[in-house]
């Protein structure tokens, strides 16, 4: 935390008892409390953070930031004690711009990605647009902070206090471009509250994070958050309306004085920016495309159809923030795909591939599978399973896009976490009955290689860039690209 202090009235907290104190930092766990600093007690999904108010008094702190709820909850722990407490609506929200006046100035452009699937490769996209165009840029999300300035992440979309130290350290090393990934828990949660994009993009919205969400009218409120309530004015909204959801927040925002919205397509007829054609070979595709009805042709080094609509948001949102169109045009050629997105991991000497795919839903499992098939004479072999404490409901439809889309199907485990990965498995094999079930991943990936014979290839789905496994609380190091290579070479012998 910073060594400085600030009153709480500069920080926007006006408190409802006690005095109008100088803080020493702000914290949202009570086992991190330092002396003076303000304590926000935030509604979570399993407990109330006013539980620990108690805790957090006891360790020093000066203030409390709570909702009315947790006042009530935290009444006990307050009474006699004398401590400044801020009571408000919606505490996330509240403590998300206390945490944007605590660290100070944030970089000048900063852009956010939502949708299903697909954020981080926009933003990585952005980042690399911007950065052939010679600025230093950075993109934040998933795979941590990367570009200009690099870091390890946590949460796709962070906290607000990771965030918005995180934005100032940005600015002040001269780092004024940010493309940054706004996650339906993030929107939903508040980490974002205090950051005004000047362009955003939506990208899809298919079934994911239901157990969190309950259901897609809620899941798809909480990422048009993005465009109702954050994104500047005067900003530009980059929306993909191949997508029903899509279509649907286009038509909404459309009427807002101001606003300006890019439409994407590829196969809706209205839209500013619309791929007309596309040849695909072995390593890209060339695609024909009309932008604000000017005709362009673009070489990308990337695979699958959805990589271009990809790629044509990123191209937007750096027009729509102020960038040259023919400029960043000219640079789209140079992309390169993000670790463990259609990454290709490993290649068997009689030639079949291995690539990794970060494919962790029914729709990008189908997506992925379909990218690869028109380069695959032989069959299409998948490894693939669904990460445990998260949306039951998508594990049979994973196993049906499996098995309507690949030929051979080895299902194992992917993050089990706090479940039993057996009861996961069988779930996922609900919707994909004939998959040969392997629990060890790596034994999957080694079963799955050997099975490649020529002309044949293979998808490894749904970790991606991950390095871990995660089970219960244990994460035990695990890499499917190294794990694709390993394969390789304990059936091939090393060259
Ligand atoms: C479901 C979810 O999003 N949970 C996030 C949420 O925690 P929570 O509200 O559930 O916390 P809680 O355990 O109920 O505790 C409530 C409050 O009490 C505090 N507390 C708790 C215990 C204690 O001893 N003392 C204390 O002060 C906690 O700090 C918290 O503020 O707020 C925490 C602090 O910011 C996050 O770490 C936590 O992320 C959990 C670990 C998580 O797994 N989140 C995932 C699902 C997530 O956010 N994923 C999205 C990406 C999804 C995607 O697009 O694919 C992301 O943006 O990363
Ligand atoms: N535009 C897209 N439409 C559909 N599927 C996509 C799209 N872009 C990527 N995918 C698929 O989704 C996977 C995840 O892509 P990416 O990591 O870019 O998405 P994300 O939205 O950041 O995911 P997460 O929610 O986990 O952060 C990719 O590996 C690919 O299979
Ligand atoms: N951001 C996603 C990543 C899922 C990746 C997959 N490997 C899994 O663990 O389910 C999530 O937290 O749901
Ligand atoms: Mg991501």
């Amino acid at each position: 935390m910073a060594s400085h202090t600030i009153m709480l009235s500069a920080l926007g907290l006006t408190p409802r008892v006690g005095p109008d104190v100088a803080i020493t930092g702000l914290v949202i766990d009570s086992r991190k409390i330092e002396k003076g600093c303000l304590f926000a007690a935030l509604p979570g999904t399993q407990v109330h953070g006013a539980r620990f108010v108690g805790a957090a008094i006891a360790g020093g702190a000066g203030a409390i930031l709570t909702d009315r709820a947790g006042a009530d909850l935290a009444a006990g722990a307050l009474e006699g004690a004398e401590i400044a407490l801020v009571v408000v609506e919606d505490a996330r929200a509240a403590l998300a711009h206390a945490a944007h006046l605590w660290f100070g100035a944030v970089p000048e452009t900063v852009v956010a990605v939502t949708g299903t699937n697909g954020k981080t490769s926009v933003t990585s996209f952005t980042r690399q647009i911007w950065e052939a165009l010679g600025h230093p840029a950075v993109n934040i999300g998933t795979t941590g902070v990367e570009g200009s300035h690099t870091a390890p992440g946590i949460h796709t979309t962070p906290d607000p206090l990771t965030l918005h130290r995180l934005l100032a350290e940005l600015k002040s090393a001269g780092i004024d471009r940010v493309a940054m990934e706004a996650s339906s828990h993030g929107l939903d949660q508040r980490r974002m509250e205090a950051v005004s994009p000047c362009a955003a993009a939506f990208t899809n919205l298919t079934q994911d994070h239901l157990d969190y969400h309950g259901t897609m009218e809620a899941y798809f409120e909480a990422k048009a958050r993005l465009f109702t309530d954050l994104l500047f004015d005067q900003g530009a909204a980059v929306i993909n309306v191949d997508d029903p959801y899509g279509l649907r927040l286009a038509q909404e925002v459309a009427g807002r004085d101001g606003l300006e919205v890019i439409r994407i397509a590829q196969y809706a007829q209205e839209a500013e920016i619309r791929i007309s054609g596309r040849r695909m070979d072995e390593t890209g595709q060339d695609v024909l495309v009309t932008a604000w009805g000017q005709p362009r042709r673009i070489r990308l080094e990337l695979i699958g159809a959805f990589q271009a609509m990809n790629v044509l948001t990123a191209a937007a949102l750096c027009i729509a923030s102020g960038e040259d169109p023919d400029a960043v045009f000219s640079v789209l050629g140079e992309m390169r795909g993000v670790r463990g997105r259609m990454q290709l991991a490993a290649r068997r000497k009689n030639g079949a591939p291995v690539y990794v795919d970060y494919s962790h839903t029914p729709d990008s499992i189908e997506i992925a599978l379909k990218a690869l098939r028109p380069h695959v004479l032989g069959r299409l072999v998948i490894v693939f399973g669904a990460g445990g404490d998260r949306d039951r409901g998508k594990r049979p439809l994973m196993g049906q896009a499996a098995a309507q889309n690949a030929d051979v199907l080895f299902l194992t485990d992917d993050n089990p976490r706090s479940e039993d990965p057996a009861v996961i498995r069988a779930e996922v094999k609900q919707g994909c009955p004939d998959a040969t079930e392997v629990p060890d991943r790596a034994e999957a990936i080694l079963r799955a290689v050997d099975a490649l014979e020529p002309g044949d290839a293979l998808l490894v789905a749904g970790k991606g860039h991950e390095t871990g496994q995660i089970v219960g609380d244990v994460v035990y190091p695990f890499d499917d690209v190294e794990q694709a290579s390993v394969a390789v070479a304990a059936l091939e012998g090393r060259a």
